[in-house]
């Protein structure tokens, strides 16, 4: 089990910290901490608050993804999909939200607007090669096995 700690931010006591809402979900949904409701318009994108910092060992990384039923009724998603939480970041955890839908959508405070998906992560050292090992594949991509 891996622990992740979270600092509620001044003035945010009302606003619960990301929870599961099914024993088995894999995302922690994330309220919005907005003072005020928060209207985007058509096209536009805000970052949105949610009232906490975090604290998680060094090989986990979190990431922050849409939730579909705001994405499929409304058009709400995040720009950045997944966003990157670092294990060293202490800073708030924001959203950044954009509104791909035709009307305007409000975000009202303690609004779930996404969720938070944590992932552990290989060690990786990098080295720079002059050559590449051989795979029958090569530099084919982009569709080059067809459609
Ligand atoms: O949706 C997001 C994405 C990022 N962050 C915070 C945590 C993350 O650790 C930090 C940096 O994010 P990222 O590496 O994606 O942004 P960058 O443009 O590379 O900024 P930096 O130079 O600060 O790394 O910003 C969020 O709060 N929400
Ligand atoms: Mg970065």
């Amino acid at each position: 089990m891996h622990q992740v700690l979270f600092k509620r931010l001044g003035g945010n006591e009302d606003i619960p910290l990301p929870s599961r809402m099914s024993e088995w979900a894999a995302g922690f949904d994330l309220h919005a901490a907005v003072e005020e409701p928060v209207t985007l318009a058509p096209g536009e994108r805000k970052l949105i608050p949610t009232g906490f910092a975090m604290a998680m060992p060094a090989d986990l990384e979190a990431q922050i993804r849409p939730r579909s039923g705001l994405a499929l009724k409304h058009g709400i998603t995040c720009l950045n999909s997944p966003g990157t939480i670092d294990a060293d970041y202490r800073g708030e955890v924001k959203v950044l939200l954009v509104n791909l839908g035709q009307q305007p959508f409000t975000i009202e405070r303690g609004e779930r607007i996404a969720q938070m998906v944590f992932q552990q992560l290989p060690a990786v050292a990098i080295s720079e090669a002059d050559e590449l090992p051989d795979t029958v594949r090569g530099a084919g991509g982009f569709g080059h096995t067809g459609v």
